[in-house]
């Protein structure tokens, strides 16, 4: 981007164009990120416990007043990113970097977990993120997870997935790739085609842009804001269980009639939502945490968040 001449005003929010899908970001405080909330943000009442956590940088100041949570499933929240160099073209790793900021600003033990390709995906952890990937990459992480069945079995003990993109037409029944239908891993009830067109038609277009839904009222979300960039459309199988994530406001989704984006089964999450999803969105980061913690104390914020997503909803024309 060409910098402002000296004298000329920076580009603000509101520079923000649509289309052309150009993002110039709000001006922000740059130290709130690395400062936990106010202890007044918190709805807990004072008189709870400290938190049980003892980290060099949440046991000063603050952070000792917080209140306590409830038990985790062990004492330190595990989240595994699932071959980062496979399914990390989009900066979908951010999303475990938002998950374990908003569990320690809690003051909950939380460590990311980075398997890489190759290696066995451990069945001990929390949380399992797969991100987006291209085609082949995509294909070789299929078969690397199909190896075992580590994130089966922790889904059945209670563990949380968030699939993205790539990583959700993996963890579905089937998807394409390289002129062949590849088996996924099965854990959601739905299937990947490049279109469920007639044969003879021509093949829909890739669909890169803004996307914004409305989530499933039963998972009593706010507004879900992201980016798809996929070929894949995705439909669920007869007999699927589960809810839509959402329905698409703006932009593709699965691209099926029914005009919806993702599924949610249990506490599994697959949606076509880049972004990183997380980080525009924590009410879904921390509906994944209440997964696998039960409730948790509001957290709200940060207000950088809260001032991006107001600039893009200003800029989608949905504020
Ligand atoms: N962004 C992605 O993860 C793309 C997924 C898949 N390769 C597709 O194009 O549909």
């Amino acid at each position: 981007m060409r910098r402002p001449v000296h004298g000329e005003p920076e580009p603000q929010p509101d520079a923000y164009q649509h289309p052309p899908q150009r993002y110039v970001p709000p001006r922000l405080p740059a130290q709130h990120l690395f400062e936990p909330p106010a202890p007044s943000a918190w709805s807990e009442p004072e008189s709870r416990p400290p938190a049980r956590r003892s980290d060099s940088f949440l046991d000063q100041g603050r952070y000792q007043e917080l209140p306590a949570v409830p038990a985790a499933r062990e004492s330190t929240t595990r989240i595994a990113l699932i071959y980062p160099e496979l399914l990390g073209t989009y900066g979908d790793g951010g999303n475990a970097l938002v998950l374990t900021q908003r569990l320690r600003w809690r003051g909950i033990a939380a460590e990311v977990v980075s398997v890489p390709a190759g290696e066995p995906v451990p069945a001990g952890c929390d949380i399992y993120l797969l991100g987006g990937g291209e085609d082949e990459p995509q294909t070789l992480a299929a078969e690397g997870l199909r190896r075992n069945n580590s994130i089966e079995r922790a889904v059945a003990g209670g563990a949380a997935v968030l699939a993205v993109c790539a990583g959700y037409q993996v963890i579905g029944q089937s998807f394409p790739a390289g002129g062949k239908i590849h088996d996924g891993l099965g854990l959601l009830g739905v299937e990947t085609r490049r279109s469920f067109d007639p044969p003879d038609a021509p093949l829909p277009p890739r669909v890169v842009g803004d996307i914004a839904l409305d989530p499933d009222p039963s998972l009593r979300l706010p507004l879900v804001l992201g980016y798809e960039n996929h070929g894949g459309r995705t439909r669920p199988l007869p007999g699927a269980r589960g809810v839509p994530f959402g329905k698409v406001r703006i932009g593709l989704g699965n691209g099926i009639p029914e005009g919806t984006d993702g599924l949610v089964e249990g506490t599994v999450l697959g949606t076509y939502l880049h972004g990183p999803v997380l980080a525009q969105n924590p009410a879904v980061a921390d509906l994944l945490l209440t997964w696998v913690h039960g409730p948790l104390p509001a957290l709200p914020g940060p207000p950088e968040v809260d001032a991006l997503r107001a600039a893009r909803a200003r800029a989608l024309q949905i504020a």
